[in-house]
């Protein structure tokens, strides 16, 4: 028993406690113990429990469900007699940066040890660009997945994985959580995340410095090569003539290679036929932007992490708002939070309409003169407008009057369907999201939308 005074004690129990750490140092492999045993603290050692913390919830059901036996196996094997070992969360920690209800990425992503041990490839992976920070959706189930495998067992199965999708819709998240994943399993793995505007500066300084040779030991001794916006290799033979060859090096070593652009590579302009084929010979996953559910969960998410508790309504505001570009959603919802909290007003859709412009965001038209232009232009009657015919001309001018209104006017989702002749305020928001798609993918409807905007905003111009 110890019966020490309580300074001896506390001393003696830091060392048992290092003596234990060595002992768990020797029968678990590096990454288990770097993992999920060097950073849980000691807390107390009482009678016969042994009290330990973990930074995290996650961790500490981690280390409960397979640490626990030999922990206490070896604090046994140093005390002379039967210990158990509880588990517990260490308390938030001021001084560690993280607020409460802020998400860690667990086990922690840079450590300095893992920043030595691959000194050309320490790659710098934004901490938030985590998986667990992602929300699944329709958009981009696959893309996740495929990250998510390929993270599991790099350079098996997708091999490039070409992540495409527009602008702001998680390509860039995917791939750094590839990154700190495999981090997260293998503290030594030499990972290389590049833009490729880096990639041919690098390759431009190596060959004004005549270091050419480093400049190809950097990306290609790497476990993973993760390359955002490899568009922008359009039309720079040098580049591609370097990247072909960094592409094979790493390819024929079973390492794996993930790209991220815009568009698939058949449509990158004036890219070599055979960094396309090479580009396509594993699997091209796509993003598209995410639907009016996904949205709101994602908003969800993001307000989670800030602390913050967010409507039914506010959140359907904003995600109706914000179709087809997530860095703009969740910049909208970092307004009004900024807002509410600098004016101190609650977060209600009325106190939120002055920060959140959404893109069209010009309130320059009355709805009466939505439902008029629109009228005269495809030839339905107002009444057909308001009423519940579902032929399709009319329903899709309804559509497109919808959105429209939903542009120009401030009214209110339930609004919209009120001028509408009653429709419910989840057809309006289909109706919005439906004609956004199109938008995006039929140039004539792009062409009709605008013109009406214009004839819309015109309209209602004072004479
Ligand atoms: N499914 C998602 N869940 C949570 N956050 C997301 C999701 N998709 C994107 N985001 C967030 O949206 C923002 C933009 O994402 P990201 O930078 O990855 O986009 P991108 O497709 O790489 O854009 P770009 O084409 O501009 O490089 C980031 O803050 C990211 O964390």
């Amino acid at each position: 028993m110890l019966t020490f005074s309580r300074r001896l004690v506390v001393d003696k129990v830091d060392s048992l406690w290092n003596e234990v750490l060595d002992k768990l140092q020797d029968q678990l492999s590096g990454p288990t113990f770097e993992t999920w045993i060097k950073p849980t603290r000691l807390k107390t050692l009482a009678e016969s429990t042994l009290t330990i913390s973990t930074p995290n919830p996650f961790a500490r059901n981690w280390v409960q469900k397979h640490y626990i036996q030999v922990i206490s196996d070896v604090a046994k094997e140093l005390l002379g007699h039967d210990i158990n070992v509880v588990v517990t969360v260490s308390e938030p920690n001021n001084d560690n940066g993280n607020r409460s209800g802020e998400a860690v990425a667990w086990p922690p992503t840079q450590t300095t040890e893992r920043s030595s041990s691959s000194k050309s490839t320490t790659p710098d992976l934004n901490p938030k660009a985590v998986f667990s920070r992602f929300v699944v959706g329709a958009n981009n189930r696959m893309a996740h997945a495929a990250s998510l495998a390929v993270a599991e067992s790099p350079g098996r199965e997708f091999n490039p994985l070409f992540l495409c999708g527009g602008v702001g819709l998680g390509k860039t998240h995917l791939m750094q959580s590839i990154g700190h994943y495999r981090l997260d399993i293998d503290t030594n793995a030499r990972i290389a995340y590049v833009s490729t505007e880096q990639f041919t500066n690098d390759l431009i300084t190596a060959i004004r410095r005549d270091s050419m040779q480093r400049f190809r030991e950097q990306y290609r001794e790497v476990d993973i090569i993760l390359v955002d916006d490899i568009q922008f290799i359009e039309g720079k033979e040098y580049t591609q003539e370097e990247f072909f060859h960094t592409f094979n090096t790493l390819h024929e070593a079973g390492k794996q290679i993930v790209l991220a652009s815009d568009r698939p590579p058949n449509k990158i302009p004036r890219l070599q036929e055979r960094l396309c084929s090479r580009f396509s010979m594993g699997l091209i996953a796509d993003i598209q932007s995410p639907d009016f559910e996904t949205r709101m969960a994602i908003l969800q998410k993001k307000a989670e992490y800030e602390s913050v508790t967010l409507s039914r309504e506010v959140t359907e505001y904003i995600a109706a708002g914000y179709t087809s570009n997530i860095r703009e959603l969740e910049g909208a919802l970092i307004r009004a939070i900024a807002y509410t909290s600098i004016s101190g007003l609650p977060m209600t859709i009325e106190n939120l309409k002055p920060v959140l412009d959404t893109p069209a965001g010009k309130v320059d038209a009355s709805p009466k003169s939505v439902i008029d232009i629109i009228s005269e232009v495809f030839s339905v009657s107002v009444d057909d407008l308001k009423g519940a015919s579902r032929r399709r001309e009319i329903s899709q001018a309804r559509q497109i009057g919808m959105y429209l209104m939903r542009q120009h006017t401030d009214l209110s989702l339930p609004k919209i369907g009120e001028v509408f002749g009653g429709k419910d305020h989840t057809t309006v928001l289909y109706s919005c999201d439906k004609i956004a798609q199109l938008i995006k993918k039929d140039l004539n409807m792009a062409q009709t939308i605008r013109e009406l905007s214009d004839r819309i905003s015109l309209s209602n111009r004072p004479h």
